[in-house]
């Protein structure tokens, strides 16, 4: 078993954060972990990994009980940038970690090239960007090449072309046979990541498989968008507008088929379609709608 996790109860004082969570992983895969600001999603990690002591539970990664210290060098886990030493370098991070863990210094070059972060691995974290610490945490994770990695939050503060690269490497890991569990609020991300989504609602865990509730939003580029615009009104349909000049819409307000049709009919010609998976955004409007709206 990669991940068991048996009846894990945690309070701070009289607030039960985790009510009982049960978390079974038998083969590789990416879980993402989904839920709203303070639901609990670190908390459960942190309990995972020994850093915060739990009340009832049990828990188990590779096979071993979660306080042994030897799992250390198949598990990984990316927190937030504040455990970063502005003083030293991302070298010396790295360094450290190939001390530790007992990995050829050779690796740093890999893993760095990796990460895309070469040319300022030999700066001082101080002068880091957000984005350049969240590399470089992903670098320090990534050096033991780990069977199983926990991750908070790793997409906070990445441009699109990190994100992009972040995403390479996790399905490569994943390819690789890494298990992940990552906790984002990044939705447009996690249903580029995997299907399989854990949502944090009410200190329980709902495990979900996206495929259940994938739609698509398309977004089109007409010859006439004022026309295609007042059409889609006169019919009441919803829609975006977005400041590439695109329409978009989900399928479940109309399918695209009946789109086309509706602009033929109106001699407006349809340029381009992009289309876009939203299952994880769609789930998370349906269990979280009070918090929403409120
Ligand atoms: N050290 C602590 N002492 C008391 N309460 C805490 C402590 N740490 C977290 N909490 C509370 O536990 C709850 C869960 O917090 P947690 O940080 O796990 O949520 P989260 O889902 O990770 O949130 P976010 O998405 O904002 O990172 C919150 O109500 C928070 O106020």
């Amino acid at each position: 078993m990669i991940v068991e996790v048996k009846g894990l109860k945690k309070r701070y004082k009289k607030q039960e954060v985790l009510k009982g969570i049960d978390i079974q992983v038998e083969t590789p895969q990416i879980i993402a972990l989904v839920g709203p600001n303070g639901s609990g999603k670190t908390t459960l990690l942190n309990c995972m990994t020994n850093l915060l002591f739990f009340q009832e539970g049990e828990v188990s990664l590779l096979g071993k009980k979660h306080t042994d210290t030897s799992l250390f060098y198949d598990l990984s886990y990316l927190q937030d940038n504040r455990l970063l030493y502005g003083s030293l370098t991302g070298y010396d991070h790295l360094k450290f970690i190939c001390n530790v863990q007992k990995i050829p210094i050779s690796k740093i070059k890999e893993v760095t090239k990796r990460v895309g972060m070469e040319s300022y691995v030999k700066k001082r974290v101080r002068n880091y960007s957000l984005g350049m610490k969240q590399h470089l945490l992903l670098a320090m994770v990534i050096m033991n090449e780990p069977r199983l990695l926990l991750m908070d939050e790793p997409l906070n503060g990445l441009d699109p072309t990190s994100a992009i690269n972040m995403r390479k490497i996790l399905l490569e890991l994943y390819e690789e046979g890494t298990t992940i569990i990552i906790s984002s609020h990044n939705l447009d991300e996690i249903d580029r990541l995997t299907n399989t989504i854990y949502f944090m609602k009410d200190g329980a865990l709902l495990k979900e498989s996206l495929q259940d509730f994938a739609t698509k939003r398309y977004y089109i580029q007409v010859s006439d968008r004022d026309k295609a615009i007042g059409i889609l009104k006169e019919q009441n349909i919803l829609f975006t507008e977005n400041d590439e000049g695109q329409i978009g819409f989900d399928e479940t307000e109309v399918d695209l088929q009946t789109f086309i049709n509706l602009m033929n009919e109106n001699d407006i010609m349809i340029k381009a379609v992009e289309d876009q998976k939203i299952g994880a955004e769609k789930r998370y409007r349906e269990l979280f709608e009070e918090e929403l709206s409120s």
